[in-house]
């Protein structure tokens, strides 16, 4: 599914207002009717509905919102904050309206009219936030921050609409404050701003209705970004086909673990099998290896030394012969920060002509030495979390965390390898500029191992045969789910990498509906 900016859902209306011919009132119409549809049973025990409205098009929605409420005899105030007289267009149109129905309009334009707000506010169960939407354009002071604390601080439900005002639609920044909402309804397409962070705490319950705008107007918008939903991800899974052996469903390289983080080599090449891949080769360290061959007897192992400084030339001709078997590789996750993890990236990443996917260790080598990256036959999955990026990149984390859409897509451009940046919400970014933003997950999966887990799904879909982006966008799609699936099992606290592993086969048998 598309996810837009405001400049992007501007020319939506605006293709669809001039070019198509649908008059701007009807979609404030449906929008509000929208609204209505799905917040009606909300308002079953309620006595008091409060609107607040700003003076643009989403004040507007508010206006006939109240109308349509009124009209089902639910009792309804309207606020409005700022200048009345200011009120243009299709939200003048519905202000009028319900100035003639005679609905109990009040105004809070200066301070004098503080404590009556405050009164109206909380005497309410149900808030409609309609102050700002798509067109907040810088930070809010004065009687909007005063009227957004007084609304959050209200004992009541709160409803927004299209977006909480003060959430930035583009980047999900706050702009001085926002109301706190318990659902938002958003309208055609969801808005960058409410996914990411920290607008994504202020959004509640998130539904995106449709309000009569055609996909001709949708799809002739170039949006580079989109969210994996439960629909779509069905048609990325790989097929499964009854005339088929082990071979065809991959064959993949792992290269993880030393002695001190063996457990990371099991987890990738478990959640490899669990995935679906046909056969999982684990290249380790000889002292460790009897860790993989007890708890994934499943997999193949071969072993090499760490005992010198540099990678004996023996256990080089053994991964070039490896190179040559595998389909795919994953490549990092806790093969220590030292000399022979690079030699060993850097054997794979100029000999290997497939795809492969760098994970921990990998990236930690990769940020002391960018220029393996230019010499490379394989095409790239990056997988940092924030402190490797902050390495790799040598940005301030914090200045990662507000940007991090920005940053992947620069680094997937700047060097042509796709980039899963993990996080509360994470990115994946393309070399061509795509974009995807995962919703799903919860803070039990910040576990160790979680990342090993991610690994192990991704290379297993690229053994499958899908490109890089769409095993990146899906691996991390059936590692979020996964994480939530034992989250409703185990709750957050206990979760370990080990349950998400075991509910990757749950998740993708019910992507299929199988
Ligand atoms: N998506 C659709 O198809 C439809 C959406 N609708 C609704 O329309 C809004 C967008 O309406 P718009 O009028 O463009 O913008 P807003 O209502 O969000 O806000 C505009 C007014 O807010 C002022 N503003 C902006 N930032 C601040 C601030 N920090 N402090 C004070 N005032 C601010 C702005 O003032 P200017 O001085 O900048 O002019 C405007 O007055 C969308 O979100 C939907 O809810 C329609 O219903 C149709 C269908
Ligand atoms: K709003």
């Amino acid at each position: 599914m598309k996810v837009v900016k405001s400049y992007e859902m501007k020319e939506i209306d605006r293709y669809t207002i001039e070019e198509i011919g649908i008059p701007g009132i009807v979609l404030m119409e449906n929008a509000a009717m929208s609204v209505v549809s799905e917040t009606i049973q909300l308002l079953k025990e309620s006595n008091n509905v409060v609107i607040c409205c700003g003076i643009g098009n989403n004040g507007g929605d508010g206006f006939a919102i109240g109308r349509i409420l009124s009209c089902n005899n639910v009792k309804v105030s309207i606020i409005i904050i700022g200048d009345s007289s200011k009120i243009k267009g299709d939200a003048k149109i519905n202000y009028d309206i319900a100035r003639q129905l005679n609905i109990d309009i009040h105004e809070f334009y200066d301070d004098k009219q503080i404590d009556e707000f405050k009164n109206i506010v909380n005497d309410c169960d149900v808030i409609y936030d309609a102050i700002f939407g798509t067109g907040l354009c810088r930070e809010i002071t004065g009687k909007y921050l005063e009227a957004i604390k007084i609304i959050n601080r209200a004992n009541a439900y709160r409803i927004a609409i299209d977006i909480p005002s003060g959430v930035n639609s583009d980047d999900g920044q706050i702009l001085g404050d926002s109301v706190c909402a318990d659902k938002t309804v958003t309208f055609c397409l969801p808005k960058v701003g409410l996914l990411l962070y920290p607008g994504a705490n202020y959004v509640g319950d998130l539904v995106v209705t449709d309000i009569g705008i055609p996909n001709i107007s949708v799809e002739r918008i170039n949006s580079h970004t989109t969210i994996m939903d439960d629909n779509l991800a069905r048609y990325f899974i790989p097929n499964r086909v009854k005339m088929s052996h082990k071979g065809s469903y991959g064959k993949v390289l792992v290269i993880a673990g030393t002695s001190k983080m063996s457990g990371a080599a099991v987890l990738t090449s478990l959640s490899a099998y669990r995935t679906g891949a046909g056969l999982v080769k684990t290249f380790i360290e000889e002292s460790v290896s009897s860790v993989v061959t007890t708890k994934v007897p499943e997999a193949v192992v071969e072993t090499y030394s760490r005992a010198d400084i540099n990678i004996s030339n023996e256990d080089k001709e053994k991964l070039l012969e490896m190179l040559g078997w595998a389909d795919t590789i994953a490549i990092g996750p806790g093969l220590g920060n030292d000399n022979i993890t690079r030699e060993i990236l850097e054997i794979v990443i100029s000999n290997f002509n497939k795809t492969i996917v760098v994970d921990a260790d990998g990236i930690n080598a990769l940020s002391k030495d960018k220029e393996i990256l230019n010499n490379r036959k394989c095409e790239v999955i990056i997988t940092p979390h924030l402190g490797e990026m902050s390495r790799l990149i040598d940005y301030d984390i914090g200045e990662i965390t507000n940007n991090t859409i920005k940053v992947a897509v620069e680094l997937s451009k700047n060097y042509k390898i796709t980039c899963v940046l993990k996080s509360a919400r994470t990115i994946i970014s393309s070399p061509n500029g795509m974009v995807n933003i995962n919703i799903y997950g919860n803070s039990g999966m910040a576990t160790a191992g979680s990342g090993d887990v991610l690994t192990g799904i991704i290379v297993s879909l690229l053994g499958q045969g899908l490109n890089a982006s769409d095993a990146a966008i899906l691996g991390v799609y059936i590692h979020s789910k996964a994480g939530d699936k034992a989250k409703d099992d185990k709750g957050e606290h206990g979760l370990i990498a080990n349950d998400i592993i075991c509910n990757i086969p749950y998740v993708i048998k019910s992507s299929l509906n199988e």
